[in-house]
C-alpha cells in the first residue's frame, strides 16, 4: 500500500452514452433500455423514476458496472466503468443490499475502508459514526440476518458511504423505512452529494424525489426529464 491509497478519489462525473440493453427470453426479447444518455454531475443529487419494470433496476446493474450493455459506455471521470471499479470510485445500494452474512453492521461497514488500506481502528471508528447517524448505534454488533431489513438497508447505505465514493448509486434505498428513519437516509445521500459526490437513486418514493436537484424518467427505455424538473434546469 501506498500513502494515501486509502484516501477518497477526486470529484469525478458519471457519464452515460448510447446505453442498449436487451434481454433474450423465449417469448420475445426483452429491451430494456434503447439509447440510455446520463450525466450526473459531482455535487448533484438525481433520482431515477419510472413505472415498476420500466428497468430502473436493469440501468443501475448497467451504470455500476454489476451488467454489461449490449452497447454504449459508462464512464466515471477519466475511468470505464467495469465491475472491479473500487468502492471508493462507486458505491451501490442494490436493491439485495449484498451485505456479507458473516459479518456484523459495524464490520459490513468498515470492510471497504479496510479493503481500502485504512487501518482496522480508523475503520472502526468511522463505521460506529455512521451507524449511529442512521440510528443503528445499538445494533451495531449485530449480524445482518439479526436485522430487519430495513435495518440491514441502512447497513448497505452506510457501508456504501463509508469510502466516501465519488460516486453513490442506489436503488430503492427507502423502500422498506418508516416515514421517521426516511429523513435520516435522505440527509445522508443529501449530505454526501454536498461534500461533492455525484449521487443518483433510483426511487418511488415522492419523499426522495422531493429533495432531490433533478429528477429523470426511464420511460419505454429512454429517459426523460420530468414534468416536475423541466423548469429546473440548473441543481439547488
Ligand atoms: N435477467 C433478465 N432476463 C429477462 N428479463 C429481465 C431480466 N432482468 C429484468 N428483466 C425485465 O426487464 C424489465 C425491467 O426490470 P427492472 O427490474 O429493471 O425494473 P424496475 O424499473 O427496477 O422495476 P421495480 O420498480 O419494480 O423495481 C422488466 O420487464 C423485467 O421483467
Amino acid at each position: 500500500m501506498t500513502p494515501g491509497e486509502h484516501a477518497p478519489v477526486g470529484p469525478a462525473t458519471l457519464r452515460a452514452a448510447g446505453l442498449r440493453r436487451v434481454f433474450p427470453h423465449p417469448g420475445g426479447d426483452v429491451e430494456v433500455l434503447r439509447g440510455v444518455d446520463l450525466t450526473v454531475e459531482p455535487g448533484e443529487f438525481v433520482t431515477l423514476a419510472g413505472r415498476s419494470g420500466s428497468g430502473k433496476s436493469a440501468l443501475v446493474a448497467v451504470l455500476c458496472g454489476f451488467d454489461r450493455p449490449d452497447s454504449g459506455t459508462v464512464h466515471i471521470g477519466g475511468d470505464r466503468v467495469t465491475q472491479d471499479l473500487p468502492w471508493r470510485t462507486c458505491a451501490v445500494v442494490p436493491q439485495s443490499l449484498g451485505l456479507t452474512p458473516e459479518l456484523t453492521a459495524a464490520e459490513n461497514v468498515a470492510l471497504p475502508l479496510v479493503l481500502g488500506g485504512v487501518p482496522a481502528s480508523e475503520a472502526a471508528a468511522t463505521a460506529e459514526a455512521l451507524l449511529s447517524r442512521v440510528q443503528l448505534g445499538a445494533v451495531a454488533d449485530r449480524r445482518p440476518g439479526e436485522l430487519s431489513f430495513g435495518q440491514q438497508q441502512r447497513v448497505a447505505l452506510a457501508r456504501a458511504v463509508s469510502p466516501r465514493p465519488a460516486v453513490l448509486i442506489a436503488d430503492e434505498p427507502t423502500a422498506h423505512l418508516d416515514t421517521g428513519t426516511t429523513p435520516v437516509v435522505l440527509d445522508m445521500l443529501r449530505d454526501h452529494a454536498v461534500g461533492g459526490g455525484a449521487v443518483l437513486v433510483a426511487t418511488h418514493d415522492d419523499a426522495v424525489h422531493q429533495v432531490a436537484d433533478r429528477r429523470i424518467d426511464l420511460s419505454d427505455g429512454v429517459l426523460e426529464l420530468s414534468a416536475a424538473n423541466r423548469s429546473t434546469t440548473s441543481p439547488r
